[in-house]
């Protein structure tokens, strides 16, 4: 089994699944000898939890959003997720830069082409391979339709800014989540998260046990609870 840094990015719309599903993936890791850092964006690191602050609670113009969002990519990119995969750690980060292109792009109306530029700008210059844009090995997309994430929402806590918005914000979330997945089918696994947990955490230990990442037996047993 290679011990290669590896980073794992979940994503999906609020409601989705992955918060429930990255904690087993991490027991999963560390039951097969691997370390293990849990993450999350935004946010993960001092500065980049105060910028979620701002960014889920403070209303705010589209470019502003977009800029706060990879302002705290770049501090929690330098301080957490470079040095971890130069470690030869597994990075398994709930949401990165597709977030971005599906809320502030698709959602809010942004433009691809400036969150493409911000995205080179953020995500070069770092680590082993500065010249390379770090991005993640693997993009576990949990794809559910919106009115089912919402209900599963519904009785699991208070909304933020970003959960309160209404059904076309999401559908259009949605649809930019399927064109980002489009666009590097290499990268991206889409989860069919409507399914049972059960079957949920199958699709995804099958999609790291095909690329050698985990053992088969871990397939087997395991889970959300
Ligand atoms: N496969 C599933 N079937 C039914 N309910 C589920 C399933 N997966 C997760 N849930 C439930 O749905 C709710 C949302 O799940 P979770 O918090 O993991 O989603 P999330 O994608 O991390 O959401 P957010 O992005 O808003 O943090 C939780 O109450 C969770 O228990
Ligand atoms: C990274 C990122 C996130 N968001 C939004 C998406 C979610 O609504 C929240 C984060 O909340 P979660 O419970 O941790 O999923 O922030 C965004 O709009 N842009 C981004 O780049």
């Amino acid at each position: 089994m290679a011990t290669r840094g590896l980073f794992i990015s979940f994503e999906g719309i609020d409601g989705a699944g992955k918060s429930s599903h990255i904690e087993p993936l991490a027991e999963a890791f560390r039951d097969q000898g691997r370390t293990v850092t849990r993450t999350r964006e935004p946010g993960g690191t001092p500065l980049a939890e105060s910028l979620r602050s701002l960014l889920l609670g403070e209303a705010m113009d589209p470019l502003t959003e977009a800029l706060l969002a990879f302002a705290a990519r770049r501090d929690h990119i330098c301080q957490v997720i470079a040095p971890a995969l130069a470690r030869g750690e597994v990075v398994l980060c709930d949401r990165f830069t597709d977030a971005t292109f599906a809320y502030q792009g698709a959602g809010r109306g942004f433009s691809t082409e400036t969150l493409s530029i911000l995205e080179r700008m953020v995500q070069t210059g770092i680590a082993l391979e500065p010249d390379l844009m770090l991005e993640p090995h693997l993009t576990l997309w949990f794809d559910l339709p919106p009115a089912l994430a919402a209900s599963r929402l519904e009785s699991a806590r208070a909304p933020d800014r970003f959960e309160a918005q209404d059904a076309d914000f999401f559908a259009r979330v949605a649809q930019g989540y399927a064109e980002r997945a489009q666009s590097a089918p290499q990268r991206f696994v889409r989860i069919d998260a409507a399914q049972s947990r059960h079957s949920v955490w199958q699709q995804i230990t099958q999609a790291l046990v095909r690329r050698g990442w985990l053992a088969i037996m871990v397939a087997a047993g395991g889970g959300p609870r």
